[in-house]
C-alpha cells in the first residue's frame, strides 16, 4: 500500500505553468501536436483529440493518416493539417517533427497499432497514449514500458488500465494501483472515471473530482487526451498538463451539462480559456 493521499485538483496547482503565448510568439513556438489516425472507418475519435489540441493552443496540429484514410480526414479538416504515412519509418519521421504525438483513439486493435505506437515513442519528444495504443499491449506491457524514452502520458479508462496492469486491481485501492502503475511504467497516468486520478512516476498524485456525469459520452476521453497533448506540445510538464486537462475537461462538462456531446467540448474551450487568461498572475 502507498498510504498516500491524493491532492485535490485545482487551477492553483498548474495555472502558473500554463503555456500562454508571448507577444512575439509565432505558431512554431506554440508547439506542434501530431495525432495518429486509424483506418478510414474509424477516424472520428482522433479528430476529436486533434481539434481539442488545437483549441487548447498548440500552434500546429497534424493528423498523421494512413493513405486509405487521407481523403476522409482531409475532407473533415481545415485548420488541422493532414499528412500521409505509409509505414513505421515515415510515421517516426513525422513524429520527430512534433513536440508531442498522440496515438490510440480509433487506432484499431491491429498489429499496426503496436508498431505505430512504438514508432511514436521512438520519434516524438513526448507522447500521449490512449485507448487502442494501450489495449494492444495487454499481452506484452513490459515491451511498451521499455519503449518509453521521454515524457509519456497514458490516459486509460478502467477497462484499459486492467488490460495493461492486470496485477494492480482498480476495484480496491485505486490510489495505490495508479501510483504503482505510474512507477512501473515510467509514464504519467490519468486513471479516468467519475473521479480521475493523476499519478507521476516521481510520486506526485492528484485527484480530480471537478467533473460532470454528462462527460460519460462517446469521444469525451478522446478530447481529454487531445487537451493534454496540446498542452504538452506547448512544453507543459506531462503531470501538470494531465492535471490541467482533467480540470478543464471537467469544467467544460459542468458548463455544458445535459445534451453534451464530445464535439461540444473543444468548441466550449475558448470561453473558459478567456477566463483563465484573465485570471493569470
Ligand atoms: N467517435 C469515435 O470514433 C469514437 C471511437 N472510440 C474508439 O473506440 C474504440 C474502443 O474504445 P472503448 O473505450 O469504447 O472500448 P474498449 O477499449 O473495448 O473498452 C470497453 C470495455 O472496457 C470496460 N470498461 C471498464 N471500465 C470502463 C470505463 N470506465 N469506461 C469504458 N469502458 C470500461 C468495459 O468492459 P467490462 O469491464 O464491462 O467487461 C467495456 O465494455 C477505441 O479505439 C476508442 O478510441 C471511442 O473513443 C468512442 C468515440
Ligand atoms: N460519471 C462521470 N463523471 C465524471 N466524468 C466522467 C464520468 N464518466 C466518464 N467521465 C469522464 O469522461 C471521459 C470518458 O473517457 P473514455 O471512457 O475514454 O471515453 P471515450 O473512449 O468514449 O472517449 C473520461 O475523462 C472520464 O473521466
Amino acid at each position: 500500500m502507498t498510504n498516500q493521499a491524493a491532492v485535490p485538483n485545482s487551477p492553483s496547482l498548474w495555472m502558473n505553468s500554463w503555456p500562454w503565448p508571448d507577444r512575439d510568439s509565432h505558431k512554431h513556438v506554440r508547439g506542434h501536436l501530431g495525432c495518429v489516425s486509424g483506418p478510414a472507418s474509424s477516424t472520428g475519435a482522433v479528430r476529436l483529440s486533434a481539434r481539442a489540441g488545437l483549441r487548447v493552443g498548440a500552434g500546429l496540429v497534424t493528423l498523421f493518416s494512413p493513405p486509405g484514410a487521407v481523403l476522409v480526414n482531409a475532407s473533415h479538416e481545415t485548420a488541422v493539417m493532414v499528412k500521409s504515412f505509409s509505414d513505421v519509418e515515415s510515421l517516426k519521421a513525422l513524429a520527430c517533427r512534433t513536440q508531442c504525438t498522440l496515438i490510440g483513439p480509433g487506432a484499431g486493435l491491429t498489429r499496426d497499432t503496436i508498431d505505430n505506437t512504438l514508432a511514436v515513442l521512438e520519434g516524438a519528444a513526448s507522447a500521449v497514449l490512449d485507448a487502442d495504443a494501450l489495449t494492444m499491449f495487454k499481452e506484452q506491457p513490459q515491451r511498451l514500458f521499455s519503449a518509453i524514452k521521454g515524457p509519456a502520458l497514458f490516459t486509460p479508462h478502467e477497462g484499459e488500465f486492467r488490460r495493461i496492469f492486470p496485477d494492480l486491481p482498480v476495484s480496491g485501492d485505486r490510489v495505490d494501483a495508479v501510483s504503482k502503475a505510474s512507477k512501473q511504467s515510467g509514464a504519467v497516468i490519468i486513471l479516468k472515471g467519475a473521479s480521475s486520478l493523476v499519478a507521476s512516476p516521481d510520486g506526485r498524485l492528484v485527484e480530480n473530482t471537478h467533473a460532470s456525469p454528462f462527460l460519460a459520452t462517446a469521444g469525451s476521453g478522446d478530447v481529454l487526451a487531445g487537451i493534454a497533448g496540446g498542452l504538452m506540445a506547448q512544453g507543459m510538464d506531462a503531470f501538470d498538463a494531465a492535471c490541467a486537462a482533467c480540470w478543464v475537461h471537467g469544467e467544460l462538462g459542468l458548463r455544458l451539462g445535459p445534451g453534451l456531446i464530445a464535439e461540444d467540448l473543444p468548441e466550449a474551450l475558448p470561453a473558459l480559456l478567456h477566463e483563465l487568461y484573465a485570471a493569470r498572475t
